[in-house]
Order: structure tokens, then C-alpha cells, then sequence
């Protein structure tokens, strides 16, 4: 996890009388304590030495820093003391007071990276130099934090205060050349220029050359503060709309104000005080947790909109065809047809036919077992699961499945491949629905369940994205379709009937043509602009149901609260998982948590499905099961897992040293 390298700076002082501090702590050269403490160490003695002039900071290895040192978070959320644990030590004692006051000049030389507080000690420097690549940025608010080195104040004094709101709230780095445009750098230049570049623009500040600019005490760039005002007004109200659950982002907001309004002074105190108490915050924690689950992040930091010569170029290489003979030569195919289990046997015996025997053979189903689907060839060693999730352009999650005859080599080439496309790859055993279906598969059941017996359909939906779920899970239905909802159901009932719910709703409503969006009407009606509106026809639907099926209102479920609405779907969701990790077919907990986030859209901020449901506790999840087993059948009944787990007071997450691995 992270980086268990100390780090340290190291100081050279030139011919020139320029101190070159350079911070070494690999991967990313992110802010330890230690490199923090030596970072102030050489600081201070730079200054006292009569034959430094001016300061140099930079990062080794071409990279600046990515930022505060993530992996030290716990030690402090865990009540960890020291300096650091001191509001103001870094942001006013050292960068403010000791850095930026100095009456020497500081320059940053910028390459790679300058993330968080990387950034933040770039800007306290007099000047900042960068390559055009480099990515500057303050994504603190990924990690439900914010800004906590003094990028509150300085940011909006650099570049104004709608753009630098744009890039903390949406966490997106810039790269060097836009950094330029917007003054946040002083210079471009290549990375061979970089410190030479640098060493000369401090010695040109000193001569009073260049423009030695405290970035706290610049105003050029600020709106009045009635301007300002306004802009931070419509900011809070877009993010309470985008994201209602988290609070984060407002005290971002609120600090950014204090700046303005009492001078930045007081924006830095405040924002240190901020800082401290958001880092105890569960949403920083389930961010955190988030953060160190995936194995790669870079990705979404990188993620940009495609250019029009990218987006032809990349058109330009698919290539359609009718028939297998172009599959000679091909070292991967990607099956994606509909659900159905003997088409999908007939697909692969052709392609064992046409394509070249090295060629890895991967399926894109996202229920159907794959030794069923192999079970006409003899290839099974190189019959591997490559499940992409809908929209596959923009879902990051590769569930990548494994039977017990795939090879190795198989999983390593295709793992490759995913990383390559800028897919998160997770490995998961076989099992009908793999891990992430498969743990989502209560999550339409149970709202099924729910409105046979009273509760509201739009209800239900509005409670789910208000928890922060994508969508509702009727809304999704309409959006996978009916023809979709019915052949992954019907892999359920067969292969898990003890615990599936099986409704008739969704037949019912096709076989009066209704599919779901496609068709412009499922559980909602569609007009323009796909939106979804409610459809007061629902309700006919479900009395006809009640009395083909005899099930009759719940009086509890039809005046369900919020609270009780989350419980009854999720806990579900969470007992699917309890089995998918005790039968292996997920190797750690994390990577469930993952896979929730990147594949199903559980909201980040809470940490994935395990860790949510840690917070709330095993005892307490397995003790309301148990009640609605009781009452509604065996769709509530808790797994041995949970069970075990419950009785001895134990998380969900804790290594399971019994169960074997599949994988
Ligand atoms: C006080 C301040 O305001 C508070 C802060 O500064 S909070 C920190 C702000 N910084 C960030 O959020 C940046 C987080 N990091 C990233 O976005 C990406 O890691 C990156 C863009 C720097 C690099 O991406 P990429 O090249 O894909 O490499 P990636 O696999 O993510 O990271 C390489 C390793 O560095 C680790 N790492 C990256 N940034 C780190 C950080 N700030 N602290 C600790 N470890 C970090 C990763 O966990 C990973 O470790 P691993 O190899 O053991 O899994």
C-alpha cells in the first residue's frame, strides 16, 4: 500500500550560489513526514548559508511530487501525534511563514506531476517553470478532503476563481501548457532545460529581474467581493446538486470564501482547522480505502475528451466483416452476442475452427458460466471471461474470469490487454454472474419484491440516487432492457432458485410490448432527451400481478422510510457478496469494494459494498435478514458467512482463512 520508502530531500548548492533541494521518495516522490521534515531542514539552512542566493525545488526522477503521502493518512486518522497533527505547522509555519517569506527567492522546476501538495509548495515558490506534459492539479477532493497546504488561497490567486474552483472541485490536473495560459506557471521548457532554466529565473528574480511574487498576496486575479460572491453562490448550488451526500465540497467552498472576504491569512487558518476535521471524516476514509483498492489510477487523472483526429484514427482501424476468414490471423476475439447459451456454444466452436491456436478466446457474457460456453471445444485453456460493463466506453471495471482449465499465460496477456485500453482489471473466478453480477444481482430483485407488496417504484428509485447510486434500479431495468433483465434472471432461478426472486412483472409488461427505453417504455415512459418520465400505467400492472400471483399489500413495505429502503436493497447485495467472497471467487474483500465502485457505480465516497457495510456492521445486517427471511422467504436468508461473522462480532473484510481460493 502506497509508499513505505521514508523519502528525503537532498540539497546541492551551485557555482551559482542556487541551492537545488530535490525530493526522492519513489514512486511519485510524494510528501512523507520525513521528507516533509527534511524538506524544512535544507529549507532553513539554505537560508542561513552565505553562499546560497537563491532556491531551487524540484522532484527526482521527473516528477515534481504527487502530493501528500496518502498511506500516512491512517496513522494520523488513527490519532497519530507529531508536529503535523498541529493546525497550520506545514501550511503557515513553513510554507507561508518560512518559504514563501523568505528573503531569498524560490523557484519550481515542474516535470511529471505536481499534485495536491505538490502543487501546493510550487506555489508558495516566487516562480514556477514546467515542461508542457507536466500535470498540475489539487485533487484532494477525490479523497474527501481538501486542499490542505495553503491551495485554498493560493489557486484562486493564480488563476482566478471560477477555473481554480473548476479543477478542486472536479479534481482534473491541467497539463503544463494550459498551467501556462492560465498563469499558474511562469515558463515552458523541455525537461533537459528544466533546472537550468530554473536556477537562472531565481538568480533574475533576486536582480529583480523577474517579478518576485508572494502568490498569497496576489490580487490581480480576484473578482470584487460581490463578484466573487456570486460565483462561489452558484458553485455550492451546482455541487449540492452533484453531489448531494458529501459535505466536502461546500467546506471547500466556505474556505475559498474566508479567503476573499477576511484575506488570506485568515483562509489559511481556516483551512487548516477544515483540513484537520474532514480527515476524520468516514468519507475520507472510504475515499482513501477507494484509492488504494485499484490498481490504476491514472486513467481517470488522464481521462480528457477526444480529439476529432483521435476519434478518426480511431474509427479508421475497425474494420467489419461477414464471415470468419479474416479470424486466421487474429490474437484475440471478443464474443459479445445476446444471453444465449447454444449460440454462444456454436460461436466458439467456429472460432476454434478459424482462428490461430495462440489465439486467447474471450467472452463478454455477464452471467452465463464458462465451461458451458467452452463445453463444445477443446480449447478450453484459452477460454477467458473479458467482461466489459455497460457503456463499456465509459465504465472503467474489466472483470476479467478464470475457470479452473484457463492457463495462466491467458489471464496475464488479457490482464495486459485491459490495462493497455485504460481498463481497471480485476481477476474473478467462474461462478454463474461472476463477482460483480453476481453481487448485484438482489439489487432489481429486491426491488421487485418491494412493489409487489406496496412500495412506491419512483420512490424506490429516488431513495437510490439519493444514496448516489448512478440510477434506481428501474430506471436501470429500462436502460439494460426487458430482453437483457429476463435471460440474466432466468441464469438466477436455474442456477440459485433457494434465493431468487422470481417475479412476473417484467414478462407481464413485454408481453404488451414494453421493453424498457429502447422501445420508449418500460418502467417509465421516454420522451426526448431520453428523459424518464413516471408512468401512471405502472400501477395496472403490478393489481394485475397481485392477483395472478395472490401476494397482497404489506401495509410495513408501503410507507417504507429512506433508511429502511437503502437497508432492504442493499443488505441483500451485501449477503450475495458474504457467499462470493467465502467461495473465492473474489480474491480480498478490497477488490469486491472495487468492483462495486467501477462496475455497478456504487458511490466512492462510501467506500465500496464491503466497507459500507462494515461501517454499519455485521451483527446488525445479519439480525435484519433474519427478520425478513422470516417473512418474506429465502431471499433474505443469510449466508454461513455473514452468520459466522455476525456471531462473532467480526468485519466482513477480515481475511477469511478458511475458505480456499479458487484462484
Ligand atoms: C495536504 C495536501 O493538500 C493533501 C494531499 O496532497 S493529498 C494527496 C493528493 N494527491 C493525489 O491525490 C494524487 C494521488 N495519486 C494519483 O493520482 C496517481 O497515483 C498518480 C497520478 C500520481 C500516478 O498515477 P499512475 O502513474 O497510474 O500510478 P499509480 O499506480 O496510481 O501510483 C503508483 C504508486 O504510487 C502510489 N501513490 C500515488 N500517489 C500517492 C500519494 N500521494 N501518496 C502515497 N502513495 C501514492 C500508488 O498507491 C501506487 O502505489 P503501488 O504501486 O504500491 O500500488
Amino acid at each position: 500500500m502506497g509508499t513505505n520508502a521514508k523519502g528525503r530531500t537532498v540539497m546541492e548548492v551551485g557555482d551559482d550560489g542556487v541551492a537545488l533541494i530535490t525530493i526522492i521518495n519513489p514512486p511519485v516522490n510524494s510528501l512523507s513526514f520525513d521528507v516533509l521534515f527534511s524538506l524544512k531542514e535544507n529549507y532553513e539552512q539554505a537560508l542561513q548559508r552565505n553562499d546560497v542566493k537563491a532556491i531551487v525545488i524540484t522532484g527526482a526522477r521527473g516528477k515534481f511530487s504527487g502530493g501528500f503521502d496518502i498511506s500516512a493518512f491512517g496513522g494520523l486518522q488513527g490519532g497519530q501525534k507529531g508536529p503535523f497533527s498541529k493546525p497550520g505547522f506545514v501550511a503557515v509555519d513553513i510554507l507561508t511563514d518560512t518559504v514563501e517569506a523568505a528573503r531569498k527567492p524560490s523557484v519550481a522546476a515542474i516535470d511529471g506531476l505536481a499534485l495536491g501538495g505538490g502543487l501546493e509548495i510550487a506555489m508558495t515558490c516566487h516562480a514556477r517553470i514546467s515542461t508542457p506534459t507536466a500535470q498540475l492539479g489539487l485533487p484532494e477532493l477525490q479523497l474527501g478532503l481538501i486542499p490542505g497546504f495553503g491551495g485554498t488561497q493560493r489557486l484562486p490567486r493564480l488563476v482566478g476563481l471560477t477555473k481554480s474552483l473548476e479543477m478542486m472541485l472536479t479534481s482534473k490536473p491541467v497539463k503544463g501548457e494550459e498551467a501556462f495560459d492560465l498563469g499558474l506557471v511562469d515558463a515552458l521548457v523541455s525537461p533537459d532545460e528544466l533546472v537550468s532554466t530554473a536556477r537562472r529565473w531565481a538568480l533574475e528574480i533576486l536582480e529583480r529581474r523577474r517579478p518576485w511574487v508572494a502568490s498569497l498576496h496576489k490580487t490581480s486575479k480576484l473578482e470584487s467581493l460581490g463578484e466573487a460572491r456570486e460565483i462561489l453562490k452558484f458553485a455550492r448550488a451546482q455541487v449540492r446538486k452533484q453531489a448531494p451526500n458529501v459535505k466536502h465540497p461546500l467546506v471547500c467552498i466556505d474556505v475559498i470564501e474566508e479567503g476573499i472576504a477576511s484575506g488570506p491569512r485568515a483562509g489559511l487558518w481556516k483551512e487548516a482547522e477544515a483540513f484537520q476535521e474532514l480527515l476524520h471524516s468516514e468519507t475520507c476514509k472510504s475515499l482513501v480505502h477507494i484509492f488504494f483498492s485499484q490498481p490504476n489510477l491514472q486513467s481517470r487523472v488522464k481521462k480528457g475528451k477526444m480529439t476529432q483526429e483521435k476519434f478518426d484514427k480511431t474509427i479508421s482501424l475497425i474494420k467489419g466483416t461477414l464471415g470468419y476468414e479474416s479470424f486466421k490471423d487474429v490474437d484475440m476475439v471478443i464474443e459479445a452476442v445476446i444471453e444465449n447459451i447454444s449460440l454462444k456454444q456454436q460461436i466458439f466452436s467456429e472460432l476454434e475452427k478459424y482462428c490461430p491456436p495462440h489465439c486467447i478466446l474471450a467472452t463478454n457474457t455477464s452471467t452465463i458460466d464458462l465451461n458451458l460456453i467452452g463445453e463444445k471445444t477443446k480449447s478450453q485453456d484459452r477460454i477467458v471471461g473479458a467482461h466489459f460493463f455497460s457503456p463499456a466506453h465509459i465504465m472503467p471495471l474489466l472483470e476479467i474470469v478464470r475457470t479452473n482449465k484457463t492457463s495462466p499465460q491467458v489471464i496475464i496477456d488479457l490482464f495486459d490487454v485491459g490495462k493497455k485500453i485504460k481498463k481497471t482489471p480485476v481477476v474473478v473466478g467462474n461462478c454463474t454472474g461472476f463477482a460483480v453480477n453476481r453481487m448485484f444481482f438482489p439489487y432489481p430483485q429486491a426491488a421487485l419484491l418491494l412493489i409487489e407488496r406496496g412500495a412506491d417504484a419512483y420512490q424506490i428509485d429516488k431513495v437510490m440516487t439519493k444514496f448516489g447510486m448512478p440510477m434506481g434500479p428501474f430506471r436501470l431495468l429500462d436502460l439494460v432492457g426487458f430482453g437483457v433483465a429476463i435471460a440474466s434472471g432466468t441464469q438466477y432461478i436455474e442456477n440459485f432458485p433457494e434465493r431468487t426472486y422470481t417475479s412476473l412483472l417484467i414478462p407481464l409488461m413485454q408481453d404488451d410490448g414494453r421493453q424498457g427505453e429502447s422501445t420508449q417504455k418500460g418502467f417509465y415512459t421516454y420522451g426526448d432527451k431520453r428523459r424518464a418520465n413516471p408512468d401512471p400505467e405502472l400501477k395496472k400492472y403490478i393489481e394485475k400481478l397481485r392477483s395472478m400471483s395472490g401476494v397482497d399489500i404489506d401495509p410495513k413495505l408501503a410507507k417504507l422510510s429512506e433508511k429502511d429502503i437503502v437497508e432492504m436493497m442493499f443488505f441483500p447485495v451485501v449477503n450475495e457478496a458474504c457467499r462470493v467472497l467465502a467461495e473465492g471467487i473474489a480474491v480480498k474483500a478490497a477488490d469486491l469494494d472495487i468492483a462495486s465502485v467501477m462496475g455497478m457505480g456504487f458511490p466512492p465516497y462510501r467506500g465500496g459494498v464491503i466497507f459500507w457495510a462494515d461501517s454499519i456492521g455485521s451483527k446488525y445486517i445479519y439480525s435484519k435478514l433474519e427478520e425478513w427471511s422470516k417473512i418474506y422467504g429465502g431471499f433474505f436468508k443469510p449466508c454461513a458467512y455473514l452468520a459466522e461473522r455476525a456471531a462473532k462480532g467480526a468485519s466482513l473484510s477480515a481475511p477469511l482463512d478458511e475458505a480456499k481460493s479458487r484462484l
